[in-house]
């Protein structure tokens, strides 16, 4: 199916929460209007009147001729070459059901880290099998990244991930800016993959710091998830691929340690004593970690991988186990 790329395409963003907002920064800073689906009134209506998010990174003001946000989500595709996904992936399917403009001319790009709870299939997957697209035209936009750092200019590396590496500088190119570096891979499945078992992993290390391990612990348990991510991959799906680098291991170290990270809070108010849903609740924003790990334990019928982090952390979500004798359990499993 053709569809537009160049210089000349128009990029629109779905979503309106801190990825989507520092995404549309990023893009905004480079040119061309960028669409923007936001369906929520109180977020268009501030958008549109003083060009800010009142819900997420509020202290980031666009030039509202940058942006044009929209409550109809079929004329911001209609308007798009481009259109990049920035929901939790449990939303997706909601935010995309209005939708009845054909995304088969379009070059979807996924900056979501995340399975599509039911299906069982990353956003790749979906929008393939849903939509679709062929699998050279669909990319991802992932690495260490958090939305707070990004919108505040703070140096951060982005992998832009499509089957076509032509195609990958072409989208990298609306990413760039003076405080992002891009780095280029063709690993559609390995980088989806480990951005959505680092959140599962992050949860983990939450765990354990609310459970009141240490430092030395800590760096045992990351090493050793850092190691069952790459069997993952190796074992589901082999590939040349080094998960030594900022995509896979550098967006799982982030997301362990960052005081930004949502999973890890959320791990952290399950070792502290807060009941699984008590936690949730806690959430001001989305912990993917927490659909990942039944959607991973799921997959992993299929592959039979050795993944004893992952099955900690869904024995404690899912199954009401004790944290502290799950962690206690695992660290009889660890190298
Ligand atoms: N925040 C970050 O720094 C980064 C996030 N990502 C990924 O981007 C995706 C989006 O995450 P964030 O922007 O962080 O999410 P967020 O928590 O900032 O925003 C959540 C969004 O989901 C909507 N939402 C929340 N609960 C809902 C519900 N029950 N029903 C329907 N909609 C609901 C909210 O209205 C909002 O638009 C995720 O896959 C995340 O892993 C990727 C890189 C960085
Ligand atoms: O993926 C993310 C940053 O790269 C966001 O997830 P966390 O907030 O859990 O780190």
């Amino acid at each position: 199916m053709e569809y537009k790329i160049g210089t000349d395409a128009r990029c629109a963003v779905i979503g309106y929460g801190s990825w989507a907002t520092a995404i549309v920064g990023l893009l905004a800073a480079n040119g061309r209007r960028v669409g923007w689906y936001v369906r929520n009134p109180e977020v268009l209506e501030s958008l549109c009147s003083d060009g800010r998010n009142p819900r997420y990174l509020n202290d980031l003001e666009f030039d509202r001729n940058s942006i044009a946000p929209s409550s109809d989500l079929d004329a911001v595709v209609r308007d798009a070459d481009i259109v990049i996904l920035a929901t939790p992936s449990a939303y997706l399917k909601d935010f995309l059901a209005p939708l009845t403009v054909p995304l088969r001319d379009k070059f979807v790009v996924s900056a979501i880290k995340g399975i599509v709870p039911g299906d069982y299939q990353t956003v790749v997957e979906y929008i393939h099998d849903h939509y679709g697209l062929s699998y050279r035209q669909i990319g991802l936009v992932t690495g260490p990244s958090h939305a707070e750092e990004v919108s505040r200019g703070k140096l951060s590396y982005l992998t832009v991930v499509c089957a076509d590496p032509e195609n990958a500088r072409r989208i990298g190119e609306r990413f760039a800016g003076e405080n992002i570096r891009l780095s280029y891979s063709a690993d559609l499945y390995g980088v989806e993959y480990a951005a959505i078992l680092k959140n599962i992993y992050a949860l983990s290390v939450g765990i354990a710091v609310g459970l009141g391990y240490g430092d030395n612990f800590l760096a045992v348990l990351i090493a050793n998830a850092a190691g069952e991510m790459t069997r993952f991959l190796e074992e589901s799906y082999p590939d040349e691929r080094n998960t030594q680098v900022s995509a896979y291991l550098g967006d799982l170290l982030v997301t362990c340690y960052s005081t930004y990270s949502r999973n890890r809070r959320l791990g952290l108010l399950i070792g502290h004593g807060c009941t699984v849903k008590s936690a949730l609740n806690e959430m001001t924003m989305v912990a993917e970690g927490y659909f990942a790990a039944d959607c991973i334990r799921h997959i992993n019928f299929r592959h039979r991988v050795d993944m004893p982090i992952a099955d900690m952390v869904y024995r404690v979500l899912y199954e009401g186990a004790s944290a502290r004798r799950c962690m206690q359990e695992l660290t009889t499993k660890l190298i």
